[in-house]
Formats: C-alpha cells, sequence, structure tokens
C-alpha cells in the first residue's frame, strides 16, 4: 500500500492544485463536518484516487480495530503494559469502562466531583488561604502537567471568572521567580502536578514554592493541592490527602488535562464551563468511533498528515491558529504529537519501515504572517499549513476585527493555492514603471509558486465545548498516524536519555566532581561555565 501510495504521489507531484477545483464538487467532496465544525482539506493535491489509497491503508492498519481496542481498555501502550484510556476521563454520561475487569467509571466520576467541590470553594470562598479568600493559583508542572492547562486557560480567557492562574514548569528559578514575585503567598494556592511526583523541574520548583509560602504561612502545606498517581509521595511532601487528586497510570502525561490535571482550569472556568469542556471531547469521542472512515474528523487529518509527511515527503507542518487565545496551541500539540509520534521502532522493537511523525510547528496568525510566513510562500521547500479559525469571536463590539482576521486567514490559504506568476508579478511591475532588465529583476522576487498545500478548521466559536472537540481530534488523530505507522504512540522513552545524564552532570557543575569520562566538548563547556559563573 505504501508503494502504491508514494508512486501515486510522485505522478501527481508537479499537478496544479488550483486545477482540481475544475471540479465545481471539490471543496464539498474534499471536506467533512462535525456538528457546526468543518475541515477542509480540497486545497491539498489529495485525489479521489489518493483518497481512497489512503482509506486502504488505514483499513489495512485496522485503525477500527485498534480505536475500539482503546476505547475498550485493552493494554494497548504495549510497551509499559497499560491501557490508554484518557477518554475515560470525559465519558460522562457514557457506560462502563472496563480495565482488568472493574469498571473505572465510579472513581473517575468520584474524582471528578471532588475536584468540582473543592474549585468551587476555592471560587467562592469556602476554602481559604491564611490571608483570606485566594486570588492567585499557581500550577507547578511541566510537559502534559502544564501544557494541557496553560493552554486551555488561555484559550477560555472569555469564560475564566476565578482566580488568577498561573504556571510554573520551567527548573530555570527565573520562572518562578518571576511569577511568584507579584504574589501574596497568603492568598495563593498552589498545585503541585505531576503524574508521577517524581520529575526533578516540578519538586524542585514545588520545595522553592513551599519555602516561599513558609516565609508567611504557618502551615505552608495546608496551602497546596496535588495532582498525581502517585499517593506516597504527595504524602511526603505533606499534602493532605483531602487535596490530593488521583488518577490512574492508564491516563498519558499529554492526554492528562480532562481530569485532576486540569483542576486549574477547572478553578478558573468553573466546574460547568469545565464539564462542557468534557462534553465537547466526548462527542468527538463519539464521533470518532462511529463515522466511516472517509467522514471521520480524526481519520481524515491523521490521512492528510501521512499524506503531507510520509507520501510527499515535506519534512514539517506548520499549526496556525487564527484565534490570539489559542497561543499555546502549537506547543500543546508539539508535545502531543512528537513525543507521542517521534519514535523509530515499531509496536514490535523493529526499525521503522517508514519515516515517523513530522516536525510540527506554529504561532497565532496573523503574527505569524509577519515573521516566518515569508518561508512558507517562497522558501524552497513546502510547509503544508494547518490553518484553525472560528467563525465569528467573543469581542462582539470589535466584529469588524474578526473579519480581518477571518480574511487574513483565507487569504493565506488562497496565496499560498495559487501563488502570483513571472507574468503577473512583470505586469504588476510594469505599471509601476518598471522596464528593461530591472523589470526582469525586480520580478523574479515577486513571483510566488503557489500550489503550496494547507487545509483549514473552521469551528462556531471557541467555547470549552468547542476547545474540548478541538484538543480530542488532534489527540485522536496522532492516534490514528499511529497506528498507521505501527508504533506506540503512547510511552516516551526518548526523554529518559537526558534525565538520567543531567542527574549525572548536576553534581559535576557544582564542582563536586570532575569532568572525567565526560567526551570534550562536554567537559569543555562545564570548565568553561564554572570559569564563568
Ligand atoms: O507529570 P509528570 O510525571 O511530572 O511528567 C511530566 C512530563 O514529563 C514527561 O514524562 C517527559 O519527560 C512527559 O511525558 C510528562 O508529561
Amino acid at each position: 500500500m505504501w508503494n502504491e501510495l508514494k508512486s501515486h504521489g510522485a505522478s501527481v507531484s508537479e499537478r496544479s492544485i488550483l486545477s482540481l477545483f475544475d471540479d465545481a464538487e471539490r471543496a464539498s467532496k474534499f471536506s467533512a463536518t462535525f456538528g457546526d465544525m468543518l475541515f477542509d482539506f480540497s486545497k491539498t493535491n489529495i485525489d479521489e484516487t489518493g483518497l481512497d489509497l489512503l482509506i486502504r491503508l488505514a483499513e489495512a492498519a485496522d485503525v477500527a480495530g485498534r480505536r475500539d481496542a482503546m476505547f475498550e481498555g485493552a493494554k494497548i501502550n504495549e510497551t509499559e503494559g497499560r491501557a490508554v484510556l484518557h477518554t475515560a476521563l470525559r465519558n460522562l454520561d457514557g457506560g462502563p469502562v472496563m480495565v482488568d475487569g472493574q469498571d473505572v467509571m465510579p472513581e473517575v466520576r468520584g474524582t471528578l466531583d471532588r475536584m468540582e467541590a473543592f474549585a468551587t470553594d476555592v471560587r467562592t470562598g469556602l476554602f481559604l488561604g491564611q490571608g483570606g479568600k485566594i486570588t492567585d493559583v499557581v500550577n507547578i508542572g511541566i510537559g502534559g502537567s502544564d501544557l494541557g492547562p496553560v493552554m486551555a486557560t488561555l484559550a477560555l480567557a472569555p469564560y475564566a471568572d476565578g482566580p488568577r492562574t498561573h504556571f510554573v514548569s520551567n527548573v530555570d528559578g527565573a520562572h518562578i521567580a518571576d511569577v511568584l514575585r507579584p504574589l501574596d503567598p497568603r492568598t495563593t494556592l498552589v498545585i503541585v502536578a505531576s503524574k508521577t511526583f517524581t520529575t526533578i523541574e516540578t519538586i524542585t520548583n514545588a520545595n522553592v514554592a513551599k519555602a516561599w509560602m513558609s516565609e508567611k504561612v504557618d502551615n505552608p502545606a495546608g496551602q497546596f493541592a496535588a495532582l498525581s498517581t502517585n499517593a506516597d509521595l504527595t504524602a511526603a511532601f505533606g499534602i493532605d490527602a483531602s487535596r490530593v487528586f488521583g488518577f490512574a497510570d492508564w491516563v498519558g502525561g499529554r492526554y492528562s488535562m480532562w481530569g485532576p490535571i486540569g483542576l486549574s482550569l477547572m478553578i478558573a472556568i468553573g466546574g460547568p464551563a469545565f464539564r462542557a469542556f468534557l462534553r465537547g471531547a466526548q462527542a468527538m469521542d463519539t464521533h470518532f468511533r462511529a463515522a466511516a472512515l472517509r467522514e471521520n474528523l480524526p481519520v481524515l487529518l491523521a490521512l492528510v498528515g501521512i499524506w503531507h509527511h510520509q507520501v510527499c515527503g515535506y519534512p514539517t507542518r506548520a499549526v496556525l491558529p487564527y484565534e490570539q487565545r489559542l497561543i499555546r496551541l502549537p506547543a500543546y500539540l508539539q508535545q502531543l504529537e512528537m513525543e507521542s509520534n517521534g519514535k523509530r521502532v515499531s509496536m514490535d522493537g523493529k526499525d521503522l519501515e517508514i519515516v515517523s511523525g513530522p516536525i510540527v510547528w506554529g504561532e497565532p496568525g496573523t503574527n505569524g504572517q509577519h515573521a516566518f510566513y515569508q518561508l512558507i510562500h517562497q522558501g524552497t521547500g513546502v510547509v503544508p499549513c494547518e490553518f484553525l479559525v472560528g467563525a465569528t469571536g467573543h469581542e462582539n463590539d470589535l466584529a469588524h476585527m474578526h473579519r480581518l482576521l477571518v480574511a487574513n486567514c483565507l487569504a493565506q490559504s488562497e496565496a499560498l493555492l495559487r501563488g502570483r506568476s513571472l507574468e503577473e508579478a512583470t505586469a504588476i511591475m510594469k505599471a509601476k514603471g518598471l522596464e528593461g532588465a530591472e523589470l526582469e529583476r525586480q520580478a523574479r522576487h515577486r513571483v510566488f509558486p503557489g500550489n503550496r498545500p494547507s487545509t483549514t478548521l473552521v469551528y462556531p466559536l471557541l467555547t470549552p465545548e468547542v476547545l474540548g472537540q478541538i484538543v480530542a481530534l488532534y489527540e485522536h488523530r496522532v492516534f490514528v498516524e499511529g497506528v498507521i505507522l505501527g508504533i506506540n504512540s503512547f510511552d516516551q522513552w526518548g526523554v529518559e536519555l537526558g534525565k538520567e545524564l543531567a542527574k549525572a552532570l548536576e553534581p559535576i557543575v557544582a564542582g563536586e566532581q570532575g569532568t572525567e569520562g565526560k567526551d570534550g566538548s562536554t567537559a569543555a563547556l562545564v570548565e568553561f561555565i564554572q570559569r564563568h559563573a
């Protein structure tokens, strides 16, 4: 199937995407809807044959079977012997979900209720700090224990009517210093978010926060909460079990904001809005489970991704939300996609026969237009672009700005598709009075090759429910790509080596141990830093 796809890809690589629109039905044939959401992939070079082959690829990989196995609690995370059930966290009104013969839903619901009760107490002032009502919440966590809540809290700013939320992740002391400086410890709640409760960055920051709190608060641990699977370590840290929100090992770090890791978001927007966020994700789960592959949004996003990266060989993919509040979506997706599908061996431990997942990057539009879009339009490489835009925004009094935003988004995908030929550029420059060799030279700089692929996801308005849909859409997209590549999308062994080496290097940097055994570069860097510290 890969060979067939690749030879089809090669055979159409020079074709103009614009010419595909000779079929007046193309926009509707190469798009799909989910509720009020539209995914348009007609501005790609995928045709009927390509889509058929991609669907057959998904069928051959048994995407439907693997999907069902995931939802049913099979231990599809084989290298860690775990089920993959973040979907259970948003299974608000669904049936039982069995793991090792036990229904996990009563516990999931119970934890959600406890979270909501605590969030409500914090928001209403039933839970007090030493100085009174909590004004600020600091979430300390990193990776999946940070990126989801940060991204979603920024995205849902119009719904945030609780205490201010802050996020500390980096082990660079500058991060926590800058966050804590303006805060009053007596009215601050610190949430330590760590699935394992062993992550060095998080535990180091948590200790710094505890010391900061203890300067002004008699019982500092009393203003801490913990989100973790490791009850022993949260207790050892001194956090009372009533403020510890646990979850099971079948929730992967980068898939975890639907449960306790989402507590900071829940405190910011309130329980009902958080539940709406879960409901949105659950609706996408239902769609993913039920819709035919050809109409299935996560499957289509994945197949377009496979087409661009594995078939056409484009090395990166830009995610370009025309929504300022989705400013951290690209960073969130970098972890989701690259930690999940950046693997070099297949499930059975053999070398992958095909390249793994792409580099994902991006920034909101229109800002990116004034930065890196130059390369996207005129660089020598092709960067498939994934645009996201809301049909409306929250700022009703600034509707003219939203129209401009939408116009810019659509203009970019149109420009990428259409380009500007040498003849058109020449005519424009001629009209400006240029002629001869100078006209020829100047015109060439103004040529846009066009024929550059993009997709556009349009959603009605960035509500909690819609955000839930979008994030679940991407989660399942990553899963489908992983299944097609034959990899385990739910482990992350690639982060381990650096962690181990950092542990060993710390005493060397501190000068407690020498650099013997280190390579020449590392030893020289340590010595230089020590001389200049
Ligand atoms: O929640 P924890 O256990 O602190 O882990 C944080 C992050 O670290 C990682 O394990 C990678 O180092 C991520 O997968 C995870 O999201």
